[in-house]
Formats: C-alpha cells, structure tokens, sequence
C-alpha cells in the first residue's frame, strides 16, 4: 500500500513533537515532509532564556539533529516557509516555488511575539525575544551598548531581563499593571520576587506604559504616557504573543484567535490540523509546551487511527526561568468568592505558598521561595483531588519521605512533558537507566525546561539505591566542565592571568564567558596573583562596578567607613551638609553601625563622595563590610575588654579586602556579646584576659550561629588569626560561597588544624599582607580618573 503525505507547517516544538509520537505509533505508515521558516532542525525555544543566561549555548539546544530526519525519512526544507494551501486539490505552495500535494495536513505555526506599535517601533535595537535571531541580536547589543529596557514583566521579560543582566548591561523593565507576572503570580508572591530581582540588579518602573521610542536610526530611549523618559539602547518587546493564523485564514481555514480546532486537533477542513499555540481548543490558545505536547498526543492517535478519547484541554503550571528564584504556580491564583485559602507566608525564610480550594478540591496553588511540592500540586490538581489527600501527603514529607518516595505512580514528574513516576521508574527498571540523561532520551522528562532534573535524579536514587552514584562534580558554569578546584590549580601551574586567558586556554565552551564565571575568575585571579592582577572591572556585578548599591527606584546609596562604627561630631556634620545638599531621599542607620544615604542619583556619586571626604564603607562589594563593636570596658559596667578599639583594628587592617563573598564582623567585651559576633563571619568576645574568636556565623537567610576557633590572650593574637582564618578561606571558597557555607562544608575541625599549625598560620599572614598591600580606596580612586568618571556616571569634569 502507498504511504499516505504528511505535511507539516512548522518545524518548532508542537510540529515535531506531533510527528515523534506519529513516528512512534507508526514507524512506516507515511511520507513526511517538514517546511520550517527558520533556518535550523528543531529546537528547544525554551532554552533561549538559558542561552541569553550564559546557561548553555544555541550549539546545544537542538532537540532533532539533521541526521534525525534522514534517519526518520523525513524530508526537510529549512528556511522555506509556505505562502499558501490550496484545500481543494490539497497542496501546498511555498516562498521557494516548491508544490507539495498532501494527504494529511499539520498547521503548527506557532505565534508571533506581539509587537507594541508605537511610534518609533521600527528603529533599530527595538527586538522581539522568540527565535535564535532575536536572541543573538541582543548578545551583540551588549557587547556595544549599556542599557536595556525590557517592556512587559511577565515570564519572558523577565527571563530577557535576567539574561541581559548576565550580559552585562543595565535593565529596566517596563509593566503595565501594579505588580509583575499578573497572570501567573498573585501580588504577596509578586512582590516578594520583585524584591528578590531588584536585590539582583534588575529596576522596575511598574505601572507604565510606554507612547514612543524615541532616537534617530536606533533607538536612545522611551517616553512614558504619564510623561516620564528613560535612556535605553536596546528594547526587548515582551509583551505576549499572537498565534500565527494569517496563512491559515487566507486558506479558507476557521480562525477565530487561533486556529479552531476539535478535541482531534482537527480543523473545519478535511485532512487539514493544527497543534500548538497557533490552535484554538475550546476557545483556549496556549502558550506553554506541556498542552502543546498533550495535543500532540490526541493528534498522532487520530491521524494513526487509533482509538482515543481526544485532547480534553490543559491544567497549565508555569515556572521562571531566572537562577536564584524559586516561583511556581498552577491553576487558579486569585481568590474568588467561593474558594478558600491556605496560605503560609514564612518571613524567616522568605518562602511564601498559596493553595486554593473550592469545594474540598484543590484548584491553584502559587509557590515563592520553595517550590518542591510544584509538581505534586499540579498533579494533584490535575486529578481533581481533595484537600484531604494533599494534606496526607505533605505529612508524609514532614515525617522525612522523600517527596518522590511519597508520590504514587500516576503523579506527573515533568509538567512540560507529561511523564509520570509510574513511567520513569519502569524505564529505570527495565531498561537499566542510570543516569538524569538516559531517563531523558528514554522518557523525554526533562527535555524541556528541565526544572524537573532534580526530581528525575531523587527517583533515579529512590529507584537505585546505593547502585546509583549522582555526578557530584560541580563545575563552575555551564561555560567549561572544570570545578573551582580544578579552574585555581590550572590559573596557578599554567601562570594564568586575566580572565581571558583562562578561558581561551582552558576552552571554554563560550567566548565571553557568563555572569557566573566571569566575576568568579576575576576574584581568583586577583586572589591568586594579588599584586600582578589588573581587577577586570567589566567582569564585576553592577554595584561593584559603580561602587554603590542600586535602589529600586534607579537611585543609589552611599554608605561611608565608619569604623567599627564609631564617628565624631566633624564627620556627622559633613554627613549632614551632604544629605541636604544632594536633597537624599533618607538618612538611615544600618545594622552594621553605619550611616546610609539613600536615593542618591548616579550622576551625583562623584561629587557626594568628593564632599564627604570619607572612605567607602564598601557595602556593595564581596568584601569585608562592617566590624560592628559594643561599647566595651571603657563605658559599659560588664565590659572586660576594649572592643571598640579591637574592632577599630580588625577594620582598618582587612579594610577592602576582597572576598570570595561579603564579610561582616563583631566584636563584643562580655559574653552578652551586644555586637552580636554570634552571627558573624568573624565574631570576638573578649572575657577577662582572653579574646575568644568564633568563625562562621550568618544572620541572613541561612541562620548559622558561629564556631569557636580559637581562644587568645593579647588584640595582635586576635588580629593574627583572624588574618589566618580569612586568608585560609579566601584561598579555598568557592566565589559566592559565604563563611558560613564554607564552615559547614569543611568543619571547624578542619580550619583549626590549619589556624593552629604556626608555620601554615605565618605562611597564611604573609600572603594576607600581600593581598592587603594593594587596596586603592575606590571612591578616590574614581575622582582622580576622568574616563571612570565620563563611562561610568556619565560625568564629564567633577573636579
Ligand atoms: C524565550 C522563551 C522561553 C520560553 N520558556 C518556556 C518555558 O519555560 N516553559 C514553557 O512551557 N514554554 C516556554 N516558552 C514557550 C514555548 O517555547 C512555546 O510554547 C513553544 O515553542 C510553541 O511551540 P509551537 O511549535 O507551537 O511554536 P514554535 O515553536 O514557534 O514553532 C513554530 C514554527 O513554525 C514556523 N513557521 C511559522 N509559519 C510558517 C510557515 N508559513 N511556513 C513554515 N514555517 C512556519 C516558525 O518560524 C516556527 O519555527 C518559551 C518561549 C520563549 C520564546
Ligand atoms: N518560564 C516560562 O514558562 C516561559 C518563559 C518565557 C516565555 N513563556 C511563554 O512565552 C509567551 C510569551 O511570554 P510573555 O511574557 O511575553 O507573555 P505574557 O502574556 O505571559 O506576559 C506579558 C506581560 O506583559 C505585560 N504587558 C502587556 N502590555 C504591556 C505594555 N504595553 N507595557 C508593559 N507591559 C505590558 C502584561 O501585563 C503581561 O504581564 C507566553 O505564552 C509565555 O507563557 C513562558
Ligand atoms: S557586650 Fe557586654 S560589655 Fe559589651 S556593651 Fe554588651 S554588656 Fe556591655
Ligand atoms: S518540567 Fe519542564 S522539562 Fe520537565
């Protein structure tokens, strides 16, 4: 019998992923031809926001190779689009002149990125973010220009924002309604993320909406309605897409947003479908690929012939993209007047879960923070369960079942693509899986977004016990396979020096690296070669470039040395003048015994640092921060020891010392310990006669209360192991790896052997002195540069 035509309008994740399960069902039956607009094999859309995260690369997120086509017998016509179907006579016409007569007929076409049509729209530097060309578009604008500005804080903006940051620029990110992720968040968890992106550099000007892109040939700006401007040399367009029906329409195919189609992905034409996010089901048009892939399903049964009860329509889960924010939700968000709520808002750790319940069912959860029971929400919610069950199986987890263990077979371990427990742990079982990727070729969880690795990998052990051996070896970005380990012994024996270098010997995998590697090998090179190494400043986060930290609002603040947070009546009174003068929007103390102006204007930096005549306190930077010190003997009744002046010694010795992440410090007279050295990085309490020295505190997000590692008589003991301690951990951290994490990691044990060996402990105060040797007080070292002054805050002469 002849194989029956099959065609397929659009090589993108719905079309293919439709003619896999085709392929599956019936190996043989068909003749396939695939006509793509855009110039490669099938890949994974997704995975662009990894690639303009620095998380991986357009080589590496191809989902059908070349050779997967041939192999299937599929003939392929990349970068040919096709300009018309003529139904009666069934075929079809391309750009190219190409006819092609068809049988069967898959419209997956996708959508189109909406485009705001605002004046000056059309300039260049204004992108969408859908395709590989968008994407590389905006890798070469951060190469040349600054500042971006994303308009639409949903899923992609923000995913683009995040990217752009990795790329060094400047984002702001432009939002229509009053909190970001409206249709996905609820505003606590809304707020809450919005926070976490500010604290990573991203700025946002929420409810604005944007009336003209201003510039000549290429953009320079955007005017708001309500009169506001802002700089921009690149604009990212994210606000939601429009499926991609024109050909369809002029077909003579139904349309209404999308293609209509039934529960058979079947249009009003005979023999003619459509799948993906150009189908209308139900009067529903998705945008995510777990649907897409669920109609794929219902699609490859009809066209096989097979009997199914057809696609049914979509409980839609959706996760960010962005590393460092945990944000989940699925269902329904917003209360309605018949539901009710569980809500735990856990302000300690910042985690915030939200799940709605309408007649004992559950129907939506929003996760901020945590996002561990994501997938059993979605499953749970997807079955229709009661309140009940979820309540069962969340005291299965507190008693200490792993969430995997305590999921029966049908829940779903990856949303995007449908794949149960059930599934996976047959295909462990049967065909001796062992590894995260196998589990995916096999199964095809994880090959989407790949939030669901982590799951994949608790069942691979679940499954295989001691048989299964997780790959511990963590490199330092996905741009080189190497660890830090390995990065510091290769910058050492092979005398590496700039950041570079290191990567081009090492062959990493990108050419400019990421945000993850490029400031951590910065701070080993420096940490290495302390005297040869020239700080690359372009690899630095942005407060660490510009020596303050960015508000919200796009102002800065200005935090100056006050050491051991001791001032005098001179220096409050230049305080004071500066504050009035730059019209600072608030003076306030800083739980590190400091003073903050806050709401200074980046222009402004220079002269309010020139006027204040003081250090910089370095509160931006990954560095040594605050000593904060109690009165001590000389006024306090307990006192037994002269913290102030012990603190006063501890800052002004390690002052700007750069490490592997921000160091905060305390020292205290009596075991009441007011300075609170219990969580610090540094923590001493002087007792009668001796200094005791705890290490490894933390009072931030991962509560730790500090170990002892030394008791000493005199301050210069003090000051001898403290040089030793941080110098040991600047030397062996990971960057961004705090004091505590490293503690906890080697053991206190472990730092005393070293802090307590004289030999290691003068070695290690050798090598601390070089290192300090070389601090430049940054803020004047800015005055005295006019290009620092002229790149960096737009200054022409502050002098
Ligand atoms: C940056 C980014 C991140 C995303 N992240 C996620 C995520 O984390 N989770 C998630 O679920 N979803 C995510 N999405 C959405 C997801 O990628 C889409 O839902 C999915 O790719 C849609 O698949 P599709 O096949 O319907 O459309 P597409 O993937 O757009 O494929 C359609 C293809 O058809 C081609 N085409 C159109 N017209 C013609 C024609 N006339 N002739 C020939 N070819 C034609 C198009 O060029 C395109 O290649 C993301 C999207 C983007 C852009
Ligand atoms: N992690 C993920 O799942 C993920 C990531 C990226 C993209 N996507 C998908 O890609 C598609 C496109 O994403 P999207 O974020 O563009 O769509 P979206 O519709 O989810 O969000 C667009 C946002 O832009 C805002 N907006 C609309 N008009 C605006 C204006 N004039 N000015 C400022 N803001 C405006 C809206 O309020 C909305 O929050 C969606 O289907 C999305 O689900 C998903
Ligand atoms: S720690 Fe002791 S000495 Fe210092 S201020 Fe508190 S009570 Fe006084
Ligand atoms: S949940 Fe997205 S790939 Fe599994």
């Amino acid at each position: 019998m002849a194989k029956k035509k099959l065609v397929l309008i659009g090589n993108g994740m719905a079309g293919i992923r439709a003619i896999e399960e085709i392929l599956q069902l019936l190996p043989d039956q068909f003749d396939i031809t695939v006509f793509g607009k855009e110039p490669y094999p099938n890949y994974n859309r997704i995975q662009l926001s990894k690639v303009l995260q620095g998380d991986t690369e357009i080589k590496d997120i191809t989902l059908n190779e070349w050779q997967w086509y041939e192999d299937n017998g599929i003939l392929l016509y990349p970068g040919e689009t096709v300009t018309k179907i003529d139904k009666e006579n069934q075929v079809v016409y391309t750009d190219k002149g190409k006819e092609t007569a068809y049988d069967y007929l898959i419209i997956a076409t996708g959508s189109n990125p909406f485009m705001l049509p605002l004046p000056g729209a059309d300039k260049e530097g204004v992108t969408a973010f859908r395709d590989i060309e968008d994407c590389e578009k905006m890798i070469d604008a951060s190469n040349h220009y600054k500042r971006a500005a994303v308009i639409g804080g949903g899923l992609l903006g923000l995913e683009a924002a995040r990217g752009l940051l990795n790329l060094g620029m400047e984002v702001d990110v432009i939002h229509i309604s009053d909190y970001l992720m409206e249709r996905q968040l609820d505003r606590a968890a809304a707020e809450l993320l919005q926070k976490e992106l500010e604290s990573q550099g991203m700025n946002f000007y929420l409810e604005k909406q944007t009336s003209e892109i201003t510039g000549k040939k290429r953009v320079t700006g955007l005017k708001f309605k309500d009169g506001g401007a802002i700089p921009a040399d690149l604009v990212v367009m994210a606000v939601g897409i429009k499926p991609n029906v024109a050909l369809a329409q002029e077909s003579g195919v139904d349309v209404n947003r999308g293609i209509i189609v039934n529960d058979h992905m079947e249009t009003n034409v005979p023999n003619i479908y459509a799948v993906g996010e150009c189908a209308e089901h139900r009067e529903m048009v998705y945008g995510l690929v777990a649907p897409l892939y669920e109609q794929g399903q219902a699609l490859a049964k009809h066209i096989c012939g097979m009997n199914h009860q057809g696609y049914k329509g979509s409980v839609l889960s959706t996760q960010l993209k962005v590393s460092g924010v945990d944000v989940f939700s699925t269902g329904l968000i917003n209360e309605t007047a018949d539901s009710k709520s569980i809500k735990v808002f856990d302000e300690w750790q910042n985690t915030y879960k939200k799940i709605l319940v309408q007649d004992d069912k559950l129907t939506g959860a929003v996760l901020f923070g945590d996002t561990k029971e994501g997938t059993k929400l979605l499953s749970l919610i997807k079955k229709g369960a009661n309140v009940q069950e979820y309540l069962e199986s969340q005291q299965a987890s507190d008693d200490g079942e792993s969430i995997v263990a305590a999921m029966s077979d049908e829940e779903i371990i990856c949303g995007c693509n449908g794949v149960s427990k059930g599934t996976i742990v047959n295909a462990i079982k049967n065909d001796g899986l062992t590894t995260v990727e196998q589990v995916k070729g096999k199964t095809n969880a994880s090959r989407s977004c790949g939030t669901c690795k982590n799951l994949v990998s608790d069942l691979l052990t679940d499954t295989l016990g001691d048989e299964y051996e997780a790959d511990t070896k963590e490199s330092i970005c996905a741009c080189t396979d190497l660890t830090r380990d390995e990065v510091v012994a290769e910058i050492r024996e092979k005398g590496l020096t700039h950041s570079k270098e290191v990567m081009n010997v090492l062959e990493w995998k990108t050419e400019e690296g990421c945000s993850k590697c490029k400031p951590a090998l910065n701070y080993y090179l420096g940490m290495v070669y302390p005297e040869e190494h020239e700080d690359e400043r372009e690899s630095r986060f942005v407060n660490e470039r510009l020596h303050a930290n960015i508000q919200k609002d796009g102002t800065y603040s200005v935090v100056p040395r006050m050491y051991g947070g001791v001032t005098n009546a001179e220096d409050l009174r230049t305080i004071a003048d500066v504050a009035e003068k730059y019209e600072v929007g608030m003076i306030k103390l800083t739980g590190g015994q400091r003073i903050d102006l806050l709401g200074v204007k980046k222009e402004d930096l220079p002269d309010v640092w020139k006027d204040l005549g003081m250090p910089s306190g370095y509160a931006y930077g990954k560095s040594v921060r605050t000593v904060k010190t109690c009165v001590g003997a000389e006024f306090c009744r307990f006192g037994t020891q002269d913290s102030t002046g012990m603190g006063i010694q501890l800052e002004k010795k390690f002052e700007g010392l750069n490490t592997p992440h921000k160091v905060k410090m305390g020292v205290s007279a009596c075991p009441r310990n007011c300075a609170e050295g219990g969580i610090k990085d540094v923590g001493v309490v002087g007792l009668d006669g001796v200094w005791e020295v705890y290490v490894g505190g933390n009072g931030g997000t991962d509560l730790r209360k500090a170990e002892l590692l030394v008791k000493v008589k005199t301050q210069q003991e003090v000051l001898e192991y403290t040089a030793a301690f941080l110098q040991y951990y600047r030397e062996n951290a990971s960057y961004l790896e705090r004091t505590s994490h490293y503690v906890e990691r080697v053991g206190i044990e472990h730092v005393q052997e070293i802090v307590n060996d004289d030999q290691l402990r003068s070695e290690l105060n050798a090598r601390m002195d070089q290192a300090l040797s070389v601090y430049q007080e940054p803020w004047s070292n800015v005055l005295e540069s006019e290009t620092t002054l002229k790149d960096l805050y737009q200054k022409v002469t502050a002098k």
